[in-house]
């Protein structure tokens, strides 16, 4: 009998920790062990009514995690990530994360405490996404000239903007270019912007409503254009990547693991 990846998430009161709750409890060979919430959440009642029957313990963040857990899965907040970093190291467990909107200062102690546990971030957990990102950084590679613009469209209530995935792809994008988002991108354009220029990789946001999630990259050239869509259509496919993962990372020696590896779509 093989034992089962034991599973805690940090961030259990939102609408990514009940998709993850669901997709832990419905995978073979994995446990949801602890939910975790903040002090004083609002949601906290609901969180434990959604583990009735004992499924997993819930707790607070500032208690220690006691329940035993192979990995812990975060996705919460920007301002929260620090706390789900720390318990890991803590506990000495693998993290997996999909919290966006991270600082440049994070992901930094994100690589310092990869030489303690295995840490894998990723920006997007669908398939579709990575197939995306692949396929959009092949054809600005192969239309080196033709002007590449990506937008986005979420849920009102997303806190960051533009979303991970968005800058993910135009990192792809860029880098396949020779070039880094630092010198292409283009957040905002208004009256004094100009024409654009070569070279430019320019950001669009779209928020409202209920919207999943949906990522386009255009590629334009003279007299035709390609437009690459991916449309989430729920949370479930990420709750489920972040699952596969987790069990994927779990036992794995210290170290940064990015989405591709667990897909097996690595260069
Ligand atoms: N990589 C991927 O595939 C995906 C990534 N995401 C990312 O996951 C994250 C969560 O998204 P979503 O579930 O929609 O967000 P929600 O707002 O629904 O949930 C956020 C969670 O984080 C907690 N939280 C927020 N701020 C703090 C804080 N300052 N300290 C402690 N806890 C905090 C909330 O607790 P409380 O209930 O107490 O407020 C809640 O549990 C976002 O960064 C989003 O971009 C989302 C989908 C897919
Ligand atoms: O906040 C969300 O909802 C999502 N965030 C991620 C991002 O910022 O890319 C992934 C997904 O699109 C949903």
């Amino acid at each position: 009998m093989i034992d089962p990846i034991r599973v805690a998430v940090f961030g259990a009161s939102g609408r990514m920790g009940a998709a993850l709750m669901r997709a832990t409890v419905a995978t073979p060979r994995v446990q949801l062990v602890a939910a975790l919430v903040r002090a004083g959440s609002v949601q906290a009642d609901a969180v434990v009514s959604s583990l009735h029957g004992g499924a997993a313990e819930s707790m607070c963040f500032s208690e220690s995690l006691s329940a035993a857990a192979d990995v812990l899965i975060d996705f919460s907040a920007a301002s929260a990530f620090d706390q789900a970093l720390a318990i890991a190291l803590e506990h000495k467990i693998a993290l997996v994360s999909g919290t966006t909107g991270l600082s440049e200062t994070q992901y930094q102690t994100l690589h310092a405490a990869a030489r303690e546990i295995p840490i894998l971030w990723a920006s997007n957990f669908s398939l579709g996404i990575a197939m995306l990102t692949r396929l959009a950084r092949d054809a600005a590679k192969a239309l080196a000239d033709w002007d590449c613009e990506i937008s986005e469209a979420h849920h009102r209530h997303k806190q960051d903007a533009p979303s991970g995935t968005a800058l993910s792809i135009g990192d792809a994008i860029a880098k396949a270019r020779a070039s880094t988002l630092d010198d292409s991108a283009i957040y905002a354009r208004t009256a004094k912007s100009g024409a654009r220029k070569a070279g430019e990789i320019g950001f669009s946001v779209v928020r409202g409503g209920d919207i999943v999630g949906e990522h386009t990259v255009f590629l334009i050239g003279e007299g035709e254009r390609i437009e690459l869509t991916h449309r989430a259509q729920s949370r479930d496919i990420f709750a489920a990547g972040a699952v596969r993962a987790a069990a994927w990372l779990a036992g794995r020696t210290p170290g940064v693991y990015t989405i591709e590896n667990v897909l097996g779509l690595s260069d």
